[in-house]
């Protein structure tokens, strides 16, 4: 018998070792974990307990989601595991089952999560929002054409220097793109015990000299030659962007620089002459999401000019969001009229931020057509200009 209940803040540092183990790491130092203690919520950090003994943990923290024409409050789940000896017994299940009616109980319409395997969490109703990918540059072969952007001024600044400044430039300028999320201290200060000590941030000061991006970055020495690592680089616009990679793209020593964890559309290969000098090496999960409550969720964002579609939602999760949805430029209301969509609420999620269209989930078999007029419909509600991006880890 699993017995789930949230956990008291003297049980928080057993269940991060727990979840820890899980990922097959070691139990986390004092020093680590005066860094890391601040993300654990009371209430929102929960515990299944088999035979009285802690068995697996799942976390959620406060946040928001930015959402095509919105924001949305957005669980975000983490912390996730299950010992190694009490695994597919169910614990996930009964903590998925908890964390769901929290987040129902808060009035919270969407959850979202990083997922260490992709085929975990589509059962509990989640679906991949977004994407990102990595690239891979040889410094020396890469030059920037003459009509990409550019402007402003690239300062380097240590870590310290710099901590004071990120988080305001992030919540200034990286806001609207779809699958944006927020970052609080404590996520600031676990990214500082994430990064190593040779982690330097250049910040982007615009025309008016007004800070508008930044990029933290690693140069890292090995056998073949010397390699920037960028591990977060965001700006207000493609001008911060563009001359953030110009900078990083330029510093003398480096052999080649590594984007990690970047947005799809990032136009970095059309900004060289040699475009295939952008190497696109990965293309990964970035945020899955699950809409907790269908209505609001579907509510908080906006729509394309189309005629209104009726989608009927499955969800044998959280059977409350199974229905007809009429889905328009004007809102959305719940719905008896005879649906001309069918799918399940995982795939609406995979809609939800415009990382696809309905017409590919169609191909897939994903969503089921019961009238065909009704796909080049959805297609135009549900397309956004900008790609899904979250980049942020949690
Ligand atoms: C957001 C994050 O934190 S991601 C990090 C997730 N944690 C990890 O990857 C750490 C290592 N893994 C674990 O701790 C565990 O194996 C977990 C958490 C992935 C799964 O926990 P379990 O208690 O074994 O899952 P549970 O027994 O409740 O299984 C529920 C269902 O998921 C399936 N399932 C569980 N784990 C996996 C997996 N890794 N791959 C595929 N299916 C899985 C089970 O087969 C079961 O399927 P069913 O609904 O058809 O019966």
């Amino acid at each position: 018998m699993i017995d789930v209940r949230a956990l008291a803040e003297s049980e928080f540092r057993s269940a991060h070792d727990l979840f820890r183990r899980a990922l097959l790491l070691p139990p986390c130092k004092d020093d680590a974990w005066e860094n890391t203690r601040g993300r654990y919520e009371l209430g929102r950090v929960l515990g299944a307990f088999d035979g009285g003994e802690l068995a697996g943990t799942a976390m959620a923290t406060t946040n928001e989601l930015a959402v095509p024409g919105g924001q949305v409050a957005a669980g975000a789940v983490t912390g996730v595991g299950v010992r190694a000896d009490r695994t597919r017994r169910g614990v996930l299940r009964g903590l998925m089952r908890a964390q769901l009616d929290d987040a129902a109980k808060r009035g919270e319409p969407v959850a979202m999560l990083h997922a260490s395997e992709a085929a975990i969490y589509e059962r509990f109703g989640y679906g991949l929002a977004s994407r990102h990918r990595k690239v891979e540059l040889e410094r020396a072969r890469v030059v920037f054409r003459d009509d990409a952007p550019r402007g402003g001024q690239v300062r380097v600044l240590d870590w310290e220097a710099a901590i004071s400044l990120l988080p305001e430039i992030y919540r200034r300028c990286v806001v609207d793109r779809p699958g944006t999320i927020g970052r609080n201290e404590a996520w600031w200060s676990g990214m500082r015990q994430y990064l190593g000590d040779g982690c330097l941030v250049a910040v982007h000061a615009d025309e008016d000299g007004a800070d508008d991006g930044f990029a933290v970055y690693e140069p890292k020495p090995g056998d073949g030659g010397t390699t920037v690592d960028v591990h977060d680089l965001k700006g207000a616009d493609a001008t911060a962007v563009a001359q953030l990679w110009r900078f990083l793209l330029g510093i003398d020593l480096v052999d080649r620089v590594v984007g990690h964890v970047r947005p799809l559309d990032e136009p970095l290969e059309w900004w060289l002459t040699d475009r295939r000098r952008c190497a696109v090496t990965e293309v990964a999960d970035d945020l899955w999401v699950r809409l907790v409550d269908v209505l609001a969720a579907l509510r908080a964002r906006s729509y394309g000019a189309a005629e209104p579609v009726v989608v009927e939602v499955r969800d044998a999760f959280l059977p409350d969001n199974e229905g007809g949805y009429r889905i328009g430029p004007d809102g959305v209301e719940r719905s008896t009229a005879e649906p001309q969509l069918s799918l399940d609420v995982s795939t609406l999620a995979v809609l939800y931020l415009g990382d696809q269209l309905p017409s590919t989930l169609v191909a897939a078999g994903r969503i089921e057509m019961r009238d065909p007029a009704a796909v080049a419909a959805a297609d135009r509600l549900f397309a956004t200009l900008e790609t899904p991006w979250c980049g942020t880890g949690f």
